[in-house]
């Protein structure tokens, strides 16, 4: 069944409009501005442009972060400082409104969407939180593959129902978060088999790990890519063999968003990660992401590169949840505005450079 969803979705997408993309080009090119002098603005209403089939694009609005919950076995490797009982901690904490995250997404007007795919640890059901559980977490992916793909394929959809759900409600932005000690080092093993980057020069601190600690990682996931040998013409596989219940839930709701034809803002390494899981199943997907922040995690650089996308921003975050997404939002609907509201030199009966 999750199969089908997936096959489905993919030939649901479809190229973003040309038309708009050269309309939406030409317009950015007689505002009243030097040609190029508002930067990257330019390039996302562009981008916003050819995803809405017009020019100008709508401001998108209803602005929807979801933030999936996952764990991950391989921490029994000693890659990240935190114990796991701080995933379903800090999703409670999400529930109440007290993380980063939602704080964020107070101040941009988007709303938190929480679903748990695999967290570990019991909690009392809670209607702030979406019971989507495929696992109680991953297995240990430097012993044996994380997910079967049954299970990835499951989280796949999960991220696609959320992504449905959220533009039923009127989302016509979708932003990626989420929480999950551990997954710094399913992405960082995500991004070196879509990219080809070796792993050390993928692989971050996460949420704090010391050098000693980091080599380690860097070992971990190189023995677990020796091991699987993941082909990276077979993104499902992949995903089941290194990644993780939310990495594979966010490819799944960047699937959903495009086959929407609704932005998708990524925030991290997390983010980036499952992009690339998003793009290997459907290339088209490309041309309806937005990248919201850099930050510290190497992984992100190569991934963006490997994306065709510049980050909106760079703070030196390093936290994920989907912050740095949150914050982009309010430059991703002012280009919009731009596009829109902006007047061309004709309009202003200025003689154009
Ligand atoms: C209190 C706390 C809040 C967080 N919010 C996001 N993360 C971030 O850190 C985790 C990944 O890092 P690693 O792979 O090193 O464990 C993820 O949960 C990510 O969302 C947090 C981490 C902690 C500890
Ligand atoms: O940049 C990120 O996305 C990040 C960094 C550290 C921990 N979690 C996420």
């Amino acid at each position: 069944m999750s199969e089908k969803l997936l096959a489905e979705t993919i030939s649901t997408i479809g190229a973003v409009s040309s038309e708009a993309l050269s309309e939406a080009t030409h317009r950015q090119a007689n505002l009243t501005k030097p040609a190029g002098s508002l930067g990257l603005l330019e390039k996302v209403g562009i981008r916003l442009a050819g995803i809405a089939g017009q020019c100008p694009p709508p401001v998108p609005e209803g602005a929807v972060v979801g933030v999936f919950a996952g764990d991950h076995g391989v921490c029994a490797q000693g890659v990240t400082p935190w114990p796991q009982e701080v995933t379903v901690s800090m999703l409670l904490n999400m529930v109440a409104g007290g993380a980063a995250v939602n704080v964020l997404s107070r101040q941009a007007g988007a709303k938190v969407m929480l679903t748990d795919v695999g967290v570990l640890g019991d909690y009392p059901a809670s209607d702030g939180v979406r019971d989507r559980k495929v696992a109680r977490g991953t297995r240990d992916l430097s012993v044996e593959p994380a997910m079967t793909r049954d299970e990835a394929l499951r989280a796949i959809a999960v991220g696609i129902e959320a992504a449905d759900e959220a533009v039923a409600g009127g989302a016509r932005v979708l932003l990626t978060g989420e929480m999950g000690i551990g997954n710094t080092t399913a992405s960082s093993a995500l991004i070196s088999v879509f990219t080809g980057a070796d792993v050390s020069s993928v692989t971050g601190r996460g949420a704090g790990v010391d050098s000693e600690a980091l080599a380690r990682k860097v070992a971990v996931i190189e023995r677990a890519l020796a091991l699987h040998a993941p082909d990276a013409a077979d993104p499902v596989g992949v995903l089941a063999s290194v990644g993780g219940l939310e990495q594979g839930a966010i490819a799944g709701f960047i699937l959903g968003g495009a086959a929407h034809k609704v932005p998708v803002i990524l925030d991290g390494v997390i983010a980036c990660a499952s992009a690339c899981v998003a793009v290997a199943l459907a290339p088209e997907v490309r041309g309806y992401l937005i990248a919201g922040h850099a930050g510290t995690e190497p992984g992100i650089t190569e991934a963006l590169r490997h994306l065709e996308l510049d980050a909106l921003v760079d703070l030196g975050l390093r936290l994920g949840e989907g912050t740095g997404a949150v914050l982009a939002l309010p430059m991703v609907q002012a280009s919009a505005r731009i596009l829109g509201e902006m007047a061309t030199f004709e309009d202003a009966g200025i003689a154009a450079g």
